[in-house]
């Protein structure tokens, strides 16, 4: 079966400075892979760029299957409430949502019914953002620092998810978290500095 995602000599560099060069990368369905590094070594620049918002300075990429990028902190329409950032979501992928299924979605991540995301915490936003992702169902999951600003029922509600995201697709997530990524992951890719 070809990979979901497969990257070959994958360049970035800002101005003068290369901050990934010539990386290969391939993704599997059913891997979930830990990206590791200190602050400022690329691990949102390398998502960006698998997720198609960036342009590669260098190299390609090829995709099989909808992108699904939860960023950090994630993106939402903050006068918009909750319901309304899911529905919008959904139909800009061309669905009509029941109310219903918006509301479950809603609920299912311990979100309160009608609130504007302006008015939403860090970790709400996170919740939103699952919440969301588990609508979109896509084949490729691009997870930025998911865990960060969840409390404990967050992190179990996002480990389910990572769990189903790989039974029908792959997982690429960065985190500083060692020790809760080292139960989840299959694989972990350690970026190091470009001397
Ligand atoms: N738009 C940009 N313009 C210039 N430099 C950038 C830009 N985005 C990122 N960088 C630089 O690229 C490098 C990698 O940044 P990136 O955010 O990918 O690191 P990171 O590993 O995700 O860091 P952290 O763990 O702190 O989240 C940093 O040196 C950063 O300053």
């Amino acid at each position: 079966m070809s990979p979901l995602l497969e990257a070959q000599s994958l360049s970035k560099r800002y101005g003068r400075d290369w901050v990934i060069r010539d990386l290969d990368f391939r993704l599997e369905a059913g891997e979930v892979v830990a990206l590791l590094g200190p602050n400022g070594v690329g691990k949102t620049t390398l998502l960006r760029l698998l997720a198609g918002l960036i342009r590669a300075s260098g190299g390609q990429i090829r995709r099989q299957g909808k992108v699904g990028l939860l960023a950090n902190p994630p993106a939402f329409h903050r006068h918009f409430t909750g319901e309304e950032n899911l529905s919008y979501a959904l139909r800009l992928e061309g669905h009509t949502p029941r109310a219903s299924t918006i509301a479950a979605a809603l609920k299912a991540v311990g979100l309160p019914a009608g609130k504007p995301v302006l008015g939403y915490s860090s970790g709400m936003k996170k919740r939103l953002a699952m919440a969301r992702l588990r609508l979109l169902r896509p084949e490729i999951w691009l997870l930025d620092e998911p865990e960060a600003a969840l409390d404990a029922q967050g992190r179990e509600l996002l480990e389910a998810l990572i769990l189903e995201a790989r039974t029908s697709g792959g997982v690429v997530l960065a985190t500083h978290d060692r020790d809760w990524v080292q139960r989840l992951a299959t694989r972990t890719l350690e970026l190091s500095p470009i001397t």
